[in-house]
């Protein structure tokens, strides 16, 4: 009774999909609108595969007869037993596939009636459509109400649930071993596709991708099971697979630890009561409770039958399965099927899952990665149909194949009449969504691509904006400051410094700067003229191209890096690195030839130069300048200096005493190392800084007087004025720098570091790192999520009035056929809303 009502229904539902397409436009079997693509690639093959179904003649014409009063889907008739006429290879491949999907083989089909596949392979859209629901609403959230119900496996420990789930697939996947392996529930959905060749399994939340080898996949489950751990018994998040196969039917299962009898030793005492509360979570209405109990234990013994009959009292969700059929005989095996003590309504199942050590070859070859569905189906008819007591005449279910086939109905069944009231909560969450929309963001939309190409686009406007303030001044400005940096250097090293660090020994001369001013460059003398040509020429050589550039290039990185803190980036790690990179790449890979090629443009400069007066006066001027930021520098340093040691006349003491070494009338014992006249060695070491800062600051004002006076004046004097002379020099340099890093550094990275954005975080970027980058951001995550619930919440919604317009329909055909006094379905039919 309950088979055909789910037959009928399908086969009406075919009429109403084939001719309810118009009607349906922009319903449910219609709402192709890329929508899947961002939640799951996966469930947008599903639903294509679904929307563009093409129904085989044979089963076309069957429901014209039937439409046009002739026998009726469950009684066949139709078709006969004639060879389906093809219409088209791929229909005919679909057919053939989807019956596989039952477990009917090619044989089987030849006995069949037509419309009975016909019937089932409608079913299984129906069915499909209703687990892609399910699965979209999986991934909205996990309020309970907000989910379609699910066929749950529970079972006592080696009751053989592995091996009854393992048949339904078609291959070993589960984990094995002597421990208790699963730990966290594994929501299975199996997606028939009957076009396809491959069987392949995904686990959408770890992104590996397909996974061929069923090995693979006990061995990843095994792997998430043995994560949880030990003393935390067992996990309620459970692993999502999906297994997509020509030869599954469309069902989502959940499958559970089994209930342990006794606890080991090695397990946790309280293991088994977080069993049955896990199991117990799963088992609530409307789930369909799949108990499984093996043929030899008293089934008054079986966990699995006591905790139903706890939720399910009377016994109206549950289908009873009885394993290892083989091990009892055939007699009481039946007797098992037909109990009247906890009469289910949905019935027992009897099957044998074991797969035959010599079925289908090897025995290597069976187990392992092959495919066991032929081998146990072979098995099970060989038993069952050697047994009287299991002949058709006996209504006994038995077989791997019916247990599929009652389960797709169940299921069907129960997702039917749980729409309305899951529909009802969705228009809940949708308004409760809709709302915090609306008063939070402004019902702004929002999308991570959309939100990705704003703050590029923003980054990229700011970068033009930096761009317009970064030009061959600024370059001018930061080069010179660097050359400055070094020509004080120079002086310091070959003209100002005297040597501090050894105390113990005098100072050989007095001040080295005394006789600049009165050096004579023409006579005989020539260590002045040595000496300025070898500081000119110690500048000319430092390596400017090199230096220059990567000047420039750590100025572009230091603005990238505060554009990127004042972006919508400052919130994304890994758009910041993605930034970074471009920068760093595009820096280097223009770096290493720049360097060189500006080194060949002042090659010039390192042989002569000559210095014009204007460029002699614009030095002068500047190295004034330099030399006053230098004093300045050093009066700050002399002022911490002494702030540490403690004060003015500390600092005081101490330098008196180290200028008493140096003049020697101090001789020091030792190497002054651990302190020396009272005076802490670190206190020395402070004491030696201040009296080279104190030195440094005569020494600049000295020479400010010199810069500043009459003999600075003109280029002639250059000997003399060393200052001048390395600053018109250090000008030419930066001159030839900047002219040059505007032209190949500046204007080369402006034009390619926008584009290597374009590349590195706009076309390069697949859906999830979009995502992945969109949700770093806690308020854009925020956003995203309510815009999504939303999205998702509508097109349930819209999908679920889909299948509501198909129900309306049927009332139609219904009352039009009992206008008629025909055969009209029967009462008590499916009704969605
Ligand atoms: N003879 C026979 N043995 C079976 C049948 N089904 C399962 N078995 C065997 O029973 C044992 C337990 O089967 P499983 O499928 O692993 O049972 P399980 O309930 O998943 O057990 P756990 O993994 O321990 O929870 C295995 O050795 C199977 O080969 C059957 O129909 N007939």
């Amino acid at each position: 009774m309950f088979e055909q009502q789910a037959g009928t229904f399908a086969v009406d539902l075919f009429h109403r999909t084939k001719d309810g397409a118009t009607e349906l436009a922009g319903g449910a079997l219609s709402t192709a609108n890329g929508f899947f693509d961002q939640i799951d690639k996966g469930w947008r093959q599903t639903k294509d595969d679904l929307e563009n179904a093409q129904y085989p003649e044979w089963l076309q014409r069957l429901l014209a007869k039937e439409e046009s009063g002739g026998t009726g889907g469950s009684n066949g008739g139709g078709q006969g037993p004639e060879e389906p006429k093809k219409s088209g290879a791929g229909t005919a491949a679909a057919g053939a596939s989807t019956a596989a999907a039952f477990g009917y083989s090619q044989e089987d089909d030849d006995n069949k009636e037509a419309e009975k596949i016909a019937r089932d392979e409608q079913m299984m859209m129906l069915t499909k459509k209703m687990i892609e629901i399910r699965g979209l609403l999986q991934t909205v959230g996990q309020s309970d109400s907000l989910t379609l119900p699910s066929i749950v496996v529970i079972g006592s420990q080696s009751s053989g649930k592995s091996s009854v789930l393992e048949a339904i697939v078609g291959h070993e996947f589960l984990p094995k071993g002597h421990n208790m392996v699963t730990r966290r529930p594994i929501e299975l959905t199996l997606v028939n596709t009957p076009e396809a060749h491959a069987e392949y399994g995904e686990f959408p939340a770890l992104g590996l991708g397909k996974v061929t080898d069923f090995t693979q996949i006990q061995k990843t489950l095994t792997d998430l099971n043995l994560a949880v751990p030990v003393s935390d018994c067992v996990s309620d998040d459970p692993i999502q697979l999906r297994i997509y196969s020509p030869n599954v039917p469309d069902l989502s299962l959940i499958d559970l630890p089994g209930y342990i009898q006794v606890v080991g030793r090695d397990q946790p005492p309280e293991l088994k009561e977080k069993i049955s509360q896990l199991c117990e979570k799963y088992i609530r209405a409307p789930n369909v409770i799949l108990a499984i109990s093996a043929a030899d234990v008293d089934l008054a013994n079986s966990t699995a039958l006591r905790a139903s009959r706890r939720m399910d009292p009377r016994g109206e969700r549950t289908i009873g399965v009885i394993t290892k059929m083989d091990l009892v005989d055939a007699e009481r095996g039946a007797s098992l099927l037909s109990d009247k003590k906890y009469a289910l309504r949905l019935g027992y199942v009897g099957v044998v899952c074991r797969v035959p050590a010599n079925a289908g070859g090897s025995k290597l070859f069976t187990r392992g990665n092959g495919n066991i569905t032929s081998a146990i189906a072979k098995n099970e008819n060989a038993y069952f149909s050697s047994h009287p007591e299991f002949s058709p005449e006996s209504h006994l279910d038995v077989g791997t194949k019916n247990l599929k086939k009652k389960l797709m109905h169940v299921l069907e069944q129960t997702m039917a009449s749980s729409l309305k009231t899951t529909s009802e909560a969705i228009q809940r969450e949708l308004a409760e969504a809709t709302y915090e929309y609306k008063v939070q963001y402004n019902e702004r939309p929002l999308s991570a691509e959309s939100y990705l190409a704003e703050s590029l686009d923003a980054f990229k406007h700011s970068f033009r904006g930096f761009t317009d303030q970064f030009g061959r001044q600024q370059v001018r400005e930061l080069l010179k400051h660097e050359l400055d940096q070094q020509v004080l250097n120079l002086l310091a090293q070959r003209y100002w410094n005297r040597p501090l660090e050894d105390l113990s020994v005098p100072l050989p001369e007095t001040d080295p700067l005394t006789s600049l001013a009165k050096a004579d460059p023409e006579g005989e003398d020539e260590i002045w003229k040595i000496k300025l040509d070898s500081s000119s020429a110690s500048l000319t050589k430092l390596g400017v191209g090199r230096l220059a550039t990567s000047v420039v290039a750590n100025a572009l990185h230091a603005h990238i890096d505060r554009l990127i803190a004042n972006s919508r980036f400052a919130a994304h790690p890994f758009a910041r690195q993605a930034i970074t990179d471009a920068s760093t790449s595009i820096l280097k890979d223009l770096s290493y030839d720049i360097a060189d090629e500006l080194e060949i443009c002042i090659k010039p400069y390192k042989y002569r130069i000559e210095v014009e007066d204007n460029e002699w006066t614009k030095g002068r001027e500047n190295v004034t300048s330099v030399l006053k930021d230098e004093l300045k520098v050093c009066e700050v340093a002399v002022k911490q200096l002494e702030d540490q040691v403690g004060g003015r006349k500390k600092v005081k003491d101490v330098m008196s005493f180290i200028d008493r070494v140096r003049s020697g009338q101090v001789v020091l014992e030792g190497d002054g190392v651990g302190g020396a006249g009272g005076f802490s060695s670190a206190l020395l070491a402070k004491g030696r800084e201040a009296v080279f800062l104190r030195d440094r600051v005569d020494v600049l004002k000295l020479r400010l007087l010199a810069v500043k006076s009459k003999q600075c004046a003109t280029k002639k004097n250059k000997y003399h004025c060393p200052e001048v002379f390395l600053d018109a020099v250090a000008d030419k340099l930066t001159t030839t720098a900047d002219l040059f890093l505007d032209a190949e550094l500046l204007s080369k990275f402006y034009y390619i570091f926008p584009r290597e954005l374009d590349a590195r975080l706009g076309r390069g970027l697949s859906q999830e790192e979009i995502d992945r980058f969109a949700k770093e951001d806690p308020k854009i995550k925020r956003h995203l999520d309510v815009v999504r619930r939303k999205e998702l919440l509508e097109h349930v919604l819209k999908e679920m009035e889909g299948l509501r317009q198909l129900e309306q329909r049927e009332k139609r055909v219904m009352s039009r056929r009992q206008g008629r006094g025909g055969e009209a379905r029967e009462k008590g039919g499916w009704s969605l809303f």
